[in-house]
């Protein structure tokens, strides 16, 4: 059933009540990238994500993906999981062990009936690197192959959406490394959103486009992921790894070192191995921010934004302050200075100033 062009690809309403616990969701999401559903354990991501593909049923609710109507409790409809265009992968890949990947993988085909003309099994396969890996059973692969032939199954089902629920939390740090390139590939090339649990800030700040943030089953914050890292109201911006997140584009390398193009900004790292014109994700910490009043030439460091204050917060350790920055293009940065500091140097709300980056942090790894 078709309703009207949607504002969002995604809207999600949900109100659930358990013993104790209760979800209440109200949200519109991207149709395209990673959302996040973040935050920590018992705070209603995995039961969020169980209204999402219908595996629970919100006693008041409304979902509509993509135009379609999901899930109106108003009207009495709700379809069942099997007839929702969804694949899902959960942290155990659950594939056949009887069945080889191919067997695996046409099971999946199988699912997608009269959609499977539209699907492209060898793109599949290329997305995801497993073409050498379908005459293996599932016992004879590694666990970050298990989870790549499970989410090639999942899209081989021809999804409107594609759910994961922490596929890398059984992983160890090297298999989570090896597999997190490819799910960097499904986020730039799909077409289709991913909605991504996981409670791994690292994972969210390497693969997420938008951030739905939850505590105690309700929504704290929900937005694009440069938006939600800097906002200064809530609990992460005073963590230690509070900081921001950069999509830029390699522009050219010289002398050992690479330029990376953003629109708020040149950034100047280590050289890097990819080539002109590949997009990268880079992480700036508000630990390594400091700013001066002029642009200073007498200095080591390369990074030198100009940057005006837009607001500024105490943080629980004494004697800091998070300032909140905005960059040329009207993207934001996160500084951690001493109050002290921001006293002498009269940073307050409109200033103009430079931020001094220390270290820019690649997320995307080197191909
Ligand atoms: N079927 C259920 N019946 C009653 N309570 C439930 C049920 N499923 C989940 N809960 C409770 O709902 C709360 C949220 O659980 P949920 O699994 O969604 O959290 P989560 O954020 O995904 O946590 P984690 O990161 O630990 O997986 C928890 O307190 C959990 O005990």
């Amino acid at each position: 059933m078709r309703d009207t062009a949607p504002e969002s690809a995604i809207l999600a309403r949900f109100h659930l009540v358990y013993r104790s616990f209760a979800l209440d969701m109200d949200v519109s999401l991207p149709g395209r990238g990673v959302t996040a559903f973040f935050g920590p354990s018992g705070s209603g991501k995995t039961t969020a994500l169980r209204c999402v593909a219908g595996l629970v049923r919100a006693q008041s609710g409304r979902l509509q993906v993509a135009g379609d109507v999901w899930q109106d409790e108003s009207n009495h409809v709700f379809l069942p999981t099997y007839r929702r265009p969804l694949g899902m992968v959960f942290q155990d890949a659950g594939l056949f062990p009887h069945l080889t990947v191919f067997g695996n993988l046409r099971y999946g085909m199988k699912r997608a009936g009269a959609a499977r003309n539209s699907i492209d099994p060898d793109a599949i396969l290329t997305l995801l690197g497993i073409g050498d890996l379908l005459g293996r059973y599932p016992r004879h692969l590694s666990g970050g192959e298990r989870q790549r032939v499970a989410i090639a199954r999942a899209l081989l089902t021809d999804p409107r959406l594609l759910l994961l629920d922490e596929p890398l939390a059984a992983l160890d740090v090297k298999r989570k490394l090896e597999i997190l390139p490819y799910l960097e590939r499904l986020r730039d090339e799909l077409d289709i959103p991913i909605l991504y649990v996981s409670h791994s800030p690292d994972e969210v700040a390497r693969l997420a486009d938008h951030i739905v943030l939850l505590e105690a089953g309700r929504v704290v914050a929900s937005g694009a992921i440069s938006d939600v890292l800097t906002r200064i109201d809530l609990p992460f911006a005073f963590s230690d790894e509070a900081g921001v997140v950069f999509d830029v584009v390699v522009a050219e390398s010289a002398d050992g070192l690479t330029r990376l193009a953003s629109t708020a900004g040149d950034l100047i790292v280590a050289h890097r191995l990819e080539p002109p014109g590949r997009r990268l994700r880079c992480q700036i910490h508000a630990r390594d921010v400091s700013l001066t009043l002029s642009r200073h030439h007498d200095t080591t460091i390369l990074n030198i934004l100009p940057a005006s204050v837009s607001d500024f917060a105490r943080t629980p350790v004494d004697g800091h302050v998070l300032v909140r920055l905005t960059l040329k293009d009207g993207s934001g940065l996160l500084a951690r200075i001493t109050e002290r500091s921001r006293q002498e140097l009269g940073v307050v709300e409109g200033r103009a100033l430079w931020a001094q980056v220390k270290a820019v942090a690649l997320l995307s790894a080197e191909r």
